[in-house]
């Protein structure tokens, strides 16, 4: 099955050979082509090039005339945590009232709220909402997602939520990544008991999410009021054990040295960072660590942005992703992301775009086939509706500029 999209105005993020990431001044170029063809041979890109070029010995299955239309490859959201159960409106409207975020956590809301919910909800309904959340966000124009478990908090729940994504993965075709989030807070059981929940996610959880192959990524809330550097250390120690490389989070609300504990360990990526001091930009240099930003986050708490231009102006990369969840970031609009990236932190569109696809890509291991318009790459891209050039989809924030969205070569 051939399908070639003609009289593209402009095809974005095209990439003859695939790199892994861009960083620094590398993240102001957005290779683009004007008036482009692209070749999509079942589920793999096989060509594009400017439509002078467009080989005319080949026989299409179909021809689709994209004129006024821009190409671009789908989103990739790196961090997520949208398998949960219900919601926390009530916490939102709270905040409203004038309670924080930690002053709701400290009575017992927050993340334990999530988690006394889903334990509670069958795998089935689980399951069920968490799709709605998919589908919802590949109409968003999301191609590959990480999502984190975490709202379990028990053996069984975090199993549970893990079985949830691993079906996900299967039952969409987007790519789906799946992280371990064990020591995401601190059971109401295990008050004052830290070490002991430790130990129990690290001997009784862990073993089972590495046997039964449920993750490939392990994460922390690493920040003060949950768990320590040291706790970061003792849980990416045993994590390195079973093979899962760390994803964190860190630095939300203050700098402990998790940014550190996480390059030590080899992470993949450090994610959220409100809260970076000079030297924790400076430790990041020269690592294959991606940074990764959560703007939404940043909105939906009225807390400080990720000093984006300050970490790129100091040559290091950046990834942008949703943060999904039903607590600090209720929203998978990576359209959102890219534009508030560009309005709040003053990051260029090619900068925003550049690192919500492929540093994306690269912050859950997916930039060999996600990313980027590419040769033998996975036909995953959004045609645009008819709009002036790609610096309209941040400009105009909050419209809808997607007109037709393909996933593996398929429209959706
Ligand atoms: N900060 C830690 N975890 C989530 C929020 C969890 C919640 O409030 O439910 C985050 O990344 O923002
Ligand atoms: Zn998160």
């Amino acid at each position: 099955m051939k399908t070639a999209f003609i009289n593209i105005k402009e095809l974005i993020q095209i990439e003859d050979l695939p790199k892994k990431y861009v960083s620094g001044k590398e993240m102001s170029k957005l290779p683009t082509l004007k008036n482009a063809f692209l070749i999509v041979e079942n589920d793999i890109i096989s060509d594009f090039g400017t439509m002078d070029n467009l080989p005319n010995n080949i026989h299409f299955n179909s021809i689709i005339d994209v004129t006024g239309k821009l190409i671009l490859p789908t989103w990739c959201d790196s961090h997520t945590h949208i398998v949960y159960a219900g919601n926390r409106v009530q916490e939102f409207v709270d905040r409203i009232h004038g309670l924080t975020y930690e002053a709701i956590a400290n009575k017992g809301g927050g993340i334990l709220n999530s988690a006394k919910l889903l334990q509670k909800t069958s795998e089935e309904d689980l399951y069920a909402q968490a799709a709605t959340r998919v589908e919802e966000v590949m109409q968003l124009g999301t191609g590959a997602i990480e999502i984190k478990s975490g709202y379990g908090l028990t053996k069984d729940a975090e199993l549970k939520m893990l079985r949830v994504i691993k079906k996900l993965d299967k039952n969409y075709p987007i790519t789906i990544k799946a992280t371990f989030l064990g020591a995401h807070a601190l059971p109401t059981e295990f008050k004052d008991r830290k070490n002991e929940y430790l130990t129990a996610v690290i001997e009784n959880i862990l073993p089972t999410v590495a046997k039964e192959n449920l993750a490939e990524f392990i994460d922390i809330f690493c920040e003060t009021g949950y768990f320590s550097v040291e706790d970061t250390e003792q849980l990416l120690e045993a994590g390195k054990r079973y093979g899962l490389q760390p994803k964190i989070h860190v630095n939300q609300f203050n700098a402990i040295g998790g940014i550190q504990a996480g390059v030590k360990y080899n992470a993949l990526s450090v994610d959220h960072l409100e809260a970076m001091r000079d030297e924790d930009i400076e430790y990041l240099k020269n690592t294959h660590t991606m940074p990764v930003a959560l703007p939404s986050c940043s909105y939906f708490l009225s807390i400080p942005y990720t000093p984006a231009r300050k970490m790129i102006d100091a040559g290091l990369p950046l990834a942008l992703a949703t943060d999904y969840n039903p607590g600090s970031t209720p929203s998978g609009n990576m359209n959102f992301v890219v534009a508030t990236a560009c309005i709040k932190m003053k990051m260029t569109p090619e900068e925003a775009i550049n690192a919500a696809t492929i540093n994306g890509a690269y912050a859950m291991g997916l930039e060999k086939t996600h990313g980027s318009i590419c040769r033998g790459k996975k036909a995953n891209f959004v045609v645009t509706k008819k709009i002036p050039n790609y610096n309209f989809i941040p400009y105009s924030f909050g419209n809808n500029h997607i007109d037709r969205i393909f996933i593996e070569g398929v429209e959706i």
